[in-house]
């Protein structure tokens, strides 16, 4: 197996050089150059496996053989060990076709800590093998930041800096990102939104002379393990409710569209998925998008559901070469149109395409409220914001399969928002009961490309001299 980039110029790479490179040096995202594809049988037989056992399964065609399994069957283990659920990811019934699979059982409460677990060992594990350290970038609208410092803290072959949006991130999630005691660690608040953080750490991966310079690393979705990672649950969830023999359908609260991409990555691996369903929050450009067939940029408002306060989503791009059939000439005319002018206009045969697998809809913050509310007093069960704009655009499919729902974050991430709309203030559980007194460490820096690189550049070369 070998990785080639959405846009076509950049060296195609075997699974660790891909999984080291974040993003491609021609600015595309790699993906697998073929998808390994599963019979009905081979699908049956995989029916009873414990999670780890139907990772490994599922993962092991991805890495080329460049890990061994042993290695691999260890690190995979480790990293779902660190999951409260013996399940991992749980699948729990909300109605007679509803079932909300719970990707949150991990140590900071949200889906990230699925695919970053993986990812921080698979990184920790190539590094050590080659003798390397990187420097690692992320930005976060607030769960993928905490999940990376979780999965990174004092692990001594990285540096990690989050860039997260001022004042746009929920307290709990803020703190999950600036009470670490790592040294390794520094969190980066940014006068701006989540695409401006996303648009500086783009920026800071085709600057190649500071990416060569600090040994730049990704853990944002534009990392293939990352949606690697996430495509495991799909195929559990699916594999509990019948498949293959029962088509499902998935209903995904979107905003950087890695998570859903997953499901569609699945899809052709021969999974039986029925509709991908995108939910968005008023940041609604991808349900747009589909409707019109034109991606256009608006300014991001900020919602109730702030992980999806997104408009600049990284993975649509994987989508759009998928779609396209592979034209990375189209990939590139697309992201200089959204570079140039905002937005693009998909052609004919790739929005069909996009539209024979894809639905999308939008919740509103009051339709998001009142799913709250009325799941709680339907069935008892406490959604957090993101999981109900999905459950509310879910309610709104006519498909005949059973809908998963993906239930991308513990309601107690997200106090406020959840007691607002139910009553009921979900705390947080045990161990971190300390969370919101620990002191909190970080820098506040504007949305500059030179002054974020030069912060980096001048910490990740303090740590490499042991300052
Ligand atoms: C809780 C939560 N739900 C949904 C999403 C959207 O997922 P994706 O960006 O993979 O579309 C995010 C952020 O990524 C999130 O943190
Ligand atoms: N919603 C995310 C945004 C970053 O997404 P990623 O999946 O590309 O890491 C977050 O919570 O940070």
């Amino acid at each position: 197996m070998r990785y080639v980039s959405t846009r076509g110029s950049a060296p195609t790479l075997g699974f660790s050089d891909a999984v080291l490179s974040g993003l491609a040096r021609d600015g595309g995202l790699y993906v697998p150059d073929a998808w390994p594809e599963l019979s009905p049988a081979e699908l049956r037989a995989l029916r009873g496996l414990s999670y780890p056992e139907l990772a490994i399964r599922l993962l092991t065609p991805f890495l080329g053989g460049e890990i061994d399994r042993p290695t691999f069957g260890r690190i995979v283990r480790e990293a779902y060990a660190s999951f409260r659920h013996e399940a991992v990811c749980p699948l729990v019934q909300l109605d007679g076709r509803t079932f909300a699979l719970e990707l949150f059982h991990g140590p900071t409460l949200a889906f990230k800590d699925v695919a970053m677990q993986l990812l921080g060992r698979l990184m920790d594990h190539i590094l050590a093998e080659r003798g390397e350290r990187a420097t690692i970038a992320a930005a976060t609208s607030g769960d993928t930041g905490g999940a990376a410092i979780e999965a990174f803290a004092d692990r001594e072959r990285t540096d990690m800096f989050v860039l997260f949006p001022h004042g746009r991130v929920s307290p709990v999630q803020q703190r999950q990102m600036t009470t670490s005691t790592a040294a390794n660690v520094h969190a980066l608040s940014i006068e701006g939104n989540f695409d401006d953080c996303q648009g500086l750490v783009k920026d800071m991966f085709n600057d190649h002379r500071f990416r060569d310079g600090v040994s730049l690393s990704g853990v944002n979705s534009i990392n293939w393990a990352r949606i690697m990672a996430q495509i495991v649950y799909y195929f559990s969830s699916a594999l509990s409710l019948g498949s293959p023999d029962r088509p499902v359908s998935f209903t995904v609260p979107t905003g950087n569209f890695g998570d859903i991409f997953a499901g569609y990555a699945a899809k052709r691996m021969g999974l039986p998925i029925d509709r991908l369903v995108i939910a968005t929050n008023d940041n609604d450009i991808l349900a747009r998008t589909l409707s019109s067939g034109e991606y256009r940029t608006r300014g991001v408002v900020a919602t109730t559901s702030p992980s999806m306060d997104i408009q600049v989503s990284s993975n649509f791009e994987r989508l759009l070469f998928e779609a396209s059939g592979r034209d990375s000439g189209a990939v590139i005319r697309s992201m200089n149109g959204l570079k140039q002018s905002g937005g693009f206009t998909i052609d004919t045969p790739t929005l069909s395409a996009i539209r024979g697998d894809f639905d999308a809809g939008r919740a509103s913050m009051a339709e998001t409220a009142q799913t709250i509310g009325r799941t709680l007093k339907a069935s008892g069960y406490l959604l957090d914001p993101h999981t109900a704009t999905a459950v509310h655009v879910a309610s709104q499919q006519l498909t005949e399969s059973p809908m998963i729902v993906l239930a991308t974050a513990h309601p107690a991430k997200f106090p406020d928002a959840v007691k607002a709309a139910s009553g009921v203030f979900p705390a947080l559980p045990e161990w971190l009961s300390g969370l919101m007194d620990a002191e909190e460490r970080y820098t506040v820096l504007p949305s500059d490309l030179k002054m974020v690189e030069d912060h980096i550049s001048r910490h990740a070369r303090a740590a490499r001299q042991g300052v």
